[in-house]
């Protein structure tokens, strides 16, 4: 199966590595032709994934009609930019790993809904987990959820992307995997906040426990399954980036928590921080389904420019309730 990855930013650079083993043929879509060069001709992606030597099979191209040689395609742009790539691509009917976390604003879809609307001959799979690019792109112990409804393709795609160090774990709930890594990224925000004002371990660990409460509810409520959030694409994915400023959801919370204004820490970023999009366009679904997302109104608060204290006080103040979700 020849694997063409869509987006070379760290985590489509890091999985054309994975697709890579072995000397495997990749075609890698990047959208800067600086990006494209320095692939093919130094095999380092220096904008995105400085300091990875990159497997010398992995051919960057800046032409999405160069993907037509490929039987299945990882989508790894921004969520935010699926649908405009989606949209330029010629992708027929071959399946689709989706890859990004997060939710479109305006549409409030998630990644498989924008790709089901563009490309509906498609299958689909999802793509998700603890999974820090350059951990990846080092061959470093790595595992994931692969979810897809077709059980037979989620296994071939498994066959063709997992390794020793890779682990591919199959699921058949596609909405939950995308769930979770979309809503892991907002709570990363409150977690980095969290570290940034100095509010302790303590409070991290209950805003973990707390935000995993508001992420399965939210989830629960949209069809999604508690094994899969329980899981890799769920809470796996929760501790590993409310743990690391290695994480730049964790690392714009701390920003934050610093007192250094949203649009100061958001202006002029060449990556991407999912959750910063992903939680105003969250928060309105929760609005619209009735569900609490305390953690989720608190990140929207301080990316809206409300001073800290009002909204740990607005957070603390709360009615004690009981824990279940
Ligand atoms: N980096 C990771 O460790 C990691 C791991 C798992 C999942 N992800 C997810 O993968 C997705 C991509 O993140 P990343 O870390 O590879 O990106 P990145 O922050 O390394 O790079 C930004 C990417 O956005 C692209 N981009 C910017 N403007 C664009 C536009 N108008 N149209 C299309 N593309 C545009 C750039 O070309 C680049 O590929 C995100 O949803 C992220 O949450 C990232
Ligand atoms: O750097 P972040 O916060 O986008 O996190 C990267 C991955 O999603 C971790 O699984």
């Amino acid at each position: 199966m020849k694997l063409g990855v869509i987006g070379a930013g760290a985590w489509g650079t890091a999985l054309a590595q994975v697709a890579a083993r072995g000397d495997a043929p990749v075609t890698l879509w990047a959208r800067e032709p600086d990006v494209v060069s320095a692939i093919n001709d130094i095999h380092e992606n220096t904008g995105f994934l400085p300091g990875v030597r990159l497997s010398p099979t992995i051919r960057a191209t800046d032409r999405l009609d160069d993907l037509a040689i490929c039987d299945a395609l990882l989508i790894v742009v921004p969520a935010q930019h699926v649908r405009s790539v989606l949209e330029q691509s010629d992708i027929g009917d071959k399946p689709l790993i989706l890859c990004a976390k997060g939710i479109e604003a305006g549409t409030k879809r998630l990644v498989s809904d924008i790709a089901g609307e563009v490309h509906p001959q498609s299958p689909l799979a999802v793509l998700s987990g603890p999974t820090f690019a350059h951990e990846v792109a080092a061959g470093l112990p790595t595992a994931v959820t692969l979810a897809c409804a077709d059980e037979s393709l989620g296994a071939a795609l498994s066959d063709r992307i997992a390794s020793a160090t890779f682990r591919t774990y199959a699921s058949t709930d596609v909405i939950g995997a995308e769930i979770g890594g979309a809503v892991k990224n907002v709570l990363a925000i409150a977690c980095g906040v969290v570290e940034g004002a100095g509010l302790g371990l303590n409070a991290r660990a209950a805003l973990i426990a707390r935000g995993f409460a508001e992420m399965t509810r939210f989830g629960l409520a949209r069809g999604a399954r508690a094994e899969t959030l329980a899981g890799l694409a769920g809470l796996g994915d929760l501790v590993l980036t409310c743990s690391s400023t290695n994480s730049r959801n964790f690392s714009l919370g701390v920003g934050l928590g610093q007192g250094i204004a949203a649009s100061a820490l958001l202006s002029d970023r060449k990556t991407v921080a999912e959750g910063a999009a992903t939680a105003p366009v969250l928060r309105e679904a929760a609005h619209e389904a009735g569900i609490e997302m305390p953690l989720t109104e608190a990140v929207c608060a301080l990316l809206d420019g409300a001073p800290l204290d009002a909204v740990m006080d607005a957070l603390l103040q709360r009615p004690l309730r009981h824990e279940g979700v």
